[in-house]
């Protein structure tokens, strides 16, 4: 059978299996504590990890230090001293939940590796990648909203430069819009508990059907009175979608522009505002400067 006739996508082998971990609460041991160790650090009190931080003093990156002094002294235990190896040390690496070495010492790396994948627990080594259980890749967070970019080991800096643009690309009300529908969802199932079933797959459909009807920036505008007009005049009745004109939102001349703004840039640009933008100044400054020229050739005539 070729590709184009199988019934499903075609499995490309290679790819990471990407998650996002729940780490809050669970114990972590960072080995290491210069720039890339700090960079660890903070995404792991992001996720709300307990950590374990061992490395010497003196050559402790200014941001760890303020993480361990200062911002984060309950989530973190911190051990001033060079950690010995998994043989010797003592601490074990099968106390915790995941194990990160940012160090420059590959050989000591390679032993905790090694350690890690015996007591099977999960490992990255920064300068070591077939050790890496996982990668970080580049990461921006809003809110409730994260994004990872992965570009599989082989480019890092690419990965930095695409999340940029991803970041730039970003709708404005994006944290707004998943904090309603958050908020709507808990609602929902308060009025309709309980789950899985044929009462699950309702409540998803009912979901995704005010997903669907509603922009962003409408979502990320929803009052707590709205919401109860959306469950009390739509989920109660039959499920009904019901949509911002339904329950007396007018577009607004904020939405009104955002759509022709969308319908524009879709005609002229193929989607993409900055080559808009970029046509828009180009015709600016196209009729200025002759503009200009004819301006100062009827000031020449009147002198
Ligand atoms: C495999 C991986 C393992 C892991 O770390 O988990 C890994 C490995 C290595 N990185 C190295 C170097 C650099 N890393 C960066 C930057 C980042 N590296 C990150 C992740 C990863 N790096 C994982 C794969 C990610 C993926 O799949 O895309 C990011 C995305 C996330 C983060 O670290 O938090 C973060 C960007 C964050 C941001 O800006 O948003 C830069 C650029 C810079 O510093 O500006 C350089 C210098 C440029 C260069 O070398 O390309 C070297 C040394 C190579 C050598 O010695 O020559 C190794 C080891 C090796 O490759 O052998
Ligand atoms: N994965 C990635 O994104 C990247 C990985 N790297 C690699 O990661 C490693 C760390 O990089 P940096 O943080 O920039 O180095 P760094 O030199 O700033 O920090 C190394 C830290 O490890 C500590 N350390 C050394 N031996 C130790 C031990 N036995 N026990 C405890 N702590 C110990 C030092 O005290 C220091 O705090 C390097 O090998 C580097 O090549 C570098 C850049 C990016």
């Amino acid at each position: 059978m070729s590709d184009s006739e199988a019934p499903y996508p075609t499995i490309i082998k290679g790819a990471s299996f990407l998650l996002a971990w729940r780490l809050e609460g669970k114990k972590v041991l960072l080995i290491g504590g210069g720039l890339v160790a700090s960079g660890r650090l903070y995404y792991l009190l992001e996720a709300g990890a307990h950590v374990t931080v061992i490395s010497p003093r003196k050559r402790l990156h200014p941001e760890t230090a303020y993480r361990i002094d200062v911002s984060n002294t309950e989530d973190i235990i911190y051990e001033d001293r060079d950690y010995v190896g998994p043989e010797d040390d003592k601490l074990n690496v099968a106390d915790y939940d995941m194990v990160l070495t940012a160090i420059d010492e590959v050989g000591l790396s390679r032993r905790v590796c090694i350690a890690c994948r015996e007591a099977r627990v999960p490992v990255n080594v920064a300068d070591v990648p077939p050790e890496c259980d996982f990668y970080f890749g580049s990461q921006l967070r809003r809110g409730p909203l994260q994004i990872m970019v992965s570009t599989s080991g082989r480019g890092p800096k690419i990965a930095s430069l695409i999340r940029k643009q991803i970041e730039a690309s970003l709708p404005e009300d994006v944290e707004e819009a998943i904090d309603s529908v958050g908020k709507l969802r808990g609602e929902l199932r308060q009025r309709a508990p309980g789950t899985g079933g044929s009462l699950g797959q309702k409540r998803m459909n009912w979901m995704i059907g005010i997903c669907d009807a509603w922009r962003l920036d409408e979502l990320g505008g929803m009052t707590p009175e709205v919401r109860k007009q959306l469950l009390d005049e739509g989920w109660n009745n039959n499920g009904k979608i019901l949509s911002p004109r339904d329950v007396g939102l007018k577009s607004g001349v904020a939405g009104w522009w955002m759509d022709i703004r969308t319908k524009v840039v879709d005609t002229l640009a193929g989607g993409d505002p900055q080559v808009l933008r970029a046509g828009i100044a180009g015709f600016i400054v196209g009729g200025a400067i002759p503009g200009a020229i004819y301006i100062g050739m009827l000031y020449q005539k009147r002198k």
